[in-house]
């Protein structure tokens, strides 16, 4: 999901900055060329508006989700407020370039493209030939391209996604833009059946894809009737208060990932934990439950970790003002990156989104989100505020822009 920095949206307008990604796992980096033909702006500018595509990478982008409301702050009242802020903040569709398989094209284009502009220039009106000889090809290509690659996410390039309670998803959903996905807080285990007050999963499609399977040809579940993208699962007030466990919270993860819901699974150690000096242990512990079970539901292939979002969470910082240093996220979002690596697959450690959350503000988050392994936030309080969140959106965008 993409919100708009002014970077973002400075680029966008600038027709003498072409910009292009470039991918390393999920981490997106940007290439910036700078056209040396001044003097033809507009051409350039014509040609740009046509090579660019929406966010159609295979491989999901950083992600910002905004825990809304929940406990004591959640009212009907203030979840209005958000919906409204976050309706009229300034969250642009982050339009991106599908480098990898458009950039060379893009310059033999422009080659093509200045050639024939010299060349028709100096004998008529090179507006006539345009359409004929570089314009209607190029398009085709593109459109081709659009079609075989397909457009994720309505073309955003970072998410944002918000979880109110469960009580307000539904309103939340009939208000929100449709820029920003919503995710419940918590699911039950597996299909339906007698278990009261439990909110279950039913979904059918997910970003547009079909999914079918004997579990879900049997239940007739909740969450998906009320068009939730996300579930948040193993939060620390879900581990710590409510007293769910490492493998009872691996379970719902598969289930939720089984029936296609993205998870954003929680992780994170208590005060205690990290002054024993086992942050480390703790968080490899709570990963190793999710990954097992991933592993369970994917028995004939790798696990696929593409709609997991880890989200580290020291619970000392949650809701206590105490952020974690940029370092001491950072150290432990790496240290969760290798263990991605020495347990899953090196594809899957670059690719997965790690996010931090833990008293993120407006003010904080800008260093937090230089951290080259902090790919996003998880905000609980300061998501409550429609512009301190957007903030937080474009803290993270231009990371990505200025990657
Ligand atoms: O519940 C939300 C997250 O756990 C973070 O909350 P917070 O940003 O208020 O510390």
């Amino acid at each position: 999901m993409a919100a708009v920095s002014t970077s973002v949206a400075s680029q966008i307008t600038n027709p003498n900055s072409v910009v292009s990604t470039q991918f390393s796992g999920l981490r997106r980096s940007f290439l910036k060329l700078e056209s040396s033909v001044s003097t033809q702006s507009s051409f350039f500018q014509n040609v740009d508006s046509h090579l660019r595509l929406s966010s159609s990478s295979r491989r999901a982008p950083r992600g910002v989700v905004a825990m809304a409301a929940s406990g004591k702050n959640g009212t009907k009242e203030s979840i209005s407020k958000l919906v409204s802020d976050l309706n009229s903040a300034t969250l642009e569709a982050d339009v991106v370039y599908f480098n990898t398989l458009v950039f060379p094209f893009k310059l033999l284009y422009l080659e093509l493209s200045l050639v024939h502009y010299f060349i028709t220039s100096t004998c008529c009106s090179w507006f006539l030939f345009w359409p004929h000889y570089g314009y209607s090809p190029y398009m085709l290509v593109v459109w081709y391209l659009k079609r075989s690659v397909g457009v994720s996410n309505g073309g955003m390039a970072v998410y944002v996604v918000v979880a109110p309670p469960f009580v307000y998803i539904d309103q939340v959903k009939n208000s929100l833009t449709s820029r920003i996905e919503v995710s419940a807080q918590n699911c039950w285990i597996s299909k339906g059946g007698a278990f009261t007050g439990e909110i279950r999963l039913r979904f059918v499609t997910y970003k547009g894809t079909q999914y079918y399977s004997s579990l879900q040809l049997a239940s007739v579940e909740q969450l998906k009737d009320l068009g939730c993208q996300w579930v948040i699962l193993g939060h620390s007030e879900r581990r710590h208060v409510i007293g769910e466990k490492d493998e009872f919270i691996g379970k719902k993860a598969a289930y939720a990932l089984s029936q296609g819901v993205g998870v954003i699974a929680c992780i994170g150690e208590l005060l205690e934990e990290r002054e024993a000096g086992k942050t480390f242990d703790v968080c490899y512990q709570q990963m190793k439950a999710f990954a097992g079970k991933l592993s369970i539901i994917y028995v004939n292939a790798l696990p696929s970790w593409d709609n997991v979002v880890v989200a580290y969470e020291p619970v000392w910082a949650i809701g206590t003002g105490k952020v974690a240093s940029p370092e001491q996220a950072q150290e432990v979002h790496v240290a969760v990156r290798d263990w991605l690596k020495k347990n899953v697959s090196e594809e899957v450690a670059s690719k997965t989104r790690i996010i931090y959350g833990g008293s993120v503000n407006g003010g904080n988050c800008a260093e937090l989100a230089k951290k080259e392994d902090i790919d996003g936030f998880l905000v609980g309080g300061a998501s409550l505020k429609g512009p301190e969140f957007a903030t937080i959106i474009n803290s993270v965008t231009a990371k990505k822009v200025a990657a």
